[in-house]
């Protein structure tokens, strides 16, 4: 079979987080520090080309390389012909305008306006399609900055915690352009490389490891029922019978972030000897 060729981000927020989820998939990655710009995974038969993150789509659409991982925000930036197989849960943000107080309200007041940002592809197109005529100055980063220096009146820039654009002095508006996070990225068209299958369901299995812990515990045969409303599972809870007459041993997988709710109302109906394990691994 042929060697999967994989694009990884080389820098920037995509970049670590992309390394860490690769490797809690099985694969191999660079060590700390390592500058390697294509590592080779024979044991998984794939091959890694590290490249910066604005790129990957291009070499993904292209057919150059098989798969990558991007932002979806930089995808569509590109206008390559890449499609998005998978959202990856991580690198998460907010596309949006921002200006200052009394610039604009909405998109209508843009017309005639300089919009600066690193996303002009993006950005571009967006205007163009709602009818709105702006000068877009494309800069490469610090674009907050551009308001203060007279180089634009409007920005619309990747939002996480907002710090940047407050402290610039600037103000959202109108309604979020889009919302990203890291994605996976394949061909638009054609069929996909052999590997990609696999892959992918690594990566699924990382998702649900993370998003997922298992819960155990012990409960009286009688409140079984409501019991399981509570733990559903995935697909439903395996009930094993205790050795003390009268009561169950209860396994189910529950999200992350509802663990502590739920073992709380599974105490209040009865429920004993509740242990909460994380999942190292897992294909579903
Ligand atoms: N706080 C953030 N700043 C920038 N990009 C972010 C942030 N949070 C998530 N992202 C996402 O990371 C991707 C941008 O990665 P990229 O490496 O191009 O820029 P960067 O992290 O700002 O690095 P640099 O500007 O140093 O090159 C986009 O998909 C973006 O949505
Ligand atoms: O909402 P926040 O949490 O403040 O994060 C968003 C900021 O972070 C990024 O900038 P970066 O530091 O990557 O610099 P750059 O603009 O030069 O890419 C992005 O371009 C925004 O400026
Ligand atoms: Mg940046």
């Amino acid at each position: 079979m042929n060697t999967l060729r994989i694009a990884v981000p080389n820098k920037g927020s995509l970049a670590e987080p992309a390394a860490e989820m690769l490797r809690e998939a099985g694969y191999r990655q660079r060590q700390d520090g390592g500058r390697e710009l294509v590592l080779s995974d024979p044991e998984n038969n794939v091959e890694f080309f590290f490249l910066r993150p604005r790129d990957i789509a291009v070499y993904v659409g292209s057919g150059t390389l098989d798969v990558g991982i991007t932002g979806r925000d930089l995808l569509l930036d590109s206008h390559a012909p890449a499609r998005e197989l998978l959202p990856l849960g991580f690198a998460g943000s907010t596309f949006r305008f921002a200006a200052r107080p009394g610039t604009a309200d909405q998109l209508a007041d843009f017309n005639g306006k300089r919009v600066a940002t690193s996303y002009a592809g993006l950005l571009d197109s967006y205007l163009r399609d709602r009818g709105i005529d702006a000068e877009v100055i494309k800069l490469d980063g610090a674009v907050e900055t551009a308001v203060q220096l007279g180089v634009a009146d409007i920005i619309a820039d990747v939002v996480e915690t907002g710090t940047t654009l407050r402290q610039a002095g600037l103000e959202l508006v109108g309604e979020p352009i889009l919302k990203s996070e890291a994605v996976l990225v394949t061909r638009a068209d054609g069929d996909s490389a052999p590997g990609t299958e696999q892959l992918l369901r690594r990566l699924k299995g990382v998702l649900v490891a993370r998003r997922y812990v298992m819960m155990d515990y012990d409960i009286r045969a009688e409140r079984v029922e409501e019991a399981s409303e509570l733990t559903p599972g995935l697909e439903s809870p395996t009930v094993s019978p205790l050795h003390r007459e009268g009561w169950v041993a209860v396994r189910s997988m529950v999200p992350r972030d509802q663990a502590q709710r739920v073992m709380d109302e599974l105490w209040e109906i009865g429920a004993r000897a509740i242990l909460v394990t994380d999942i190292l691994a897992c294909r579903i």
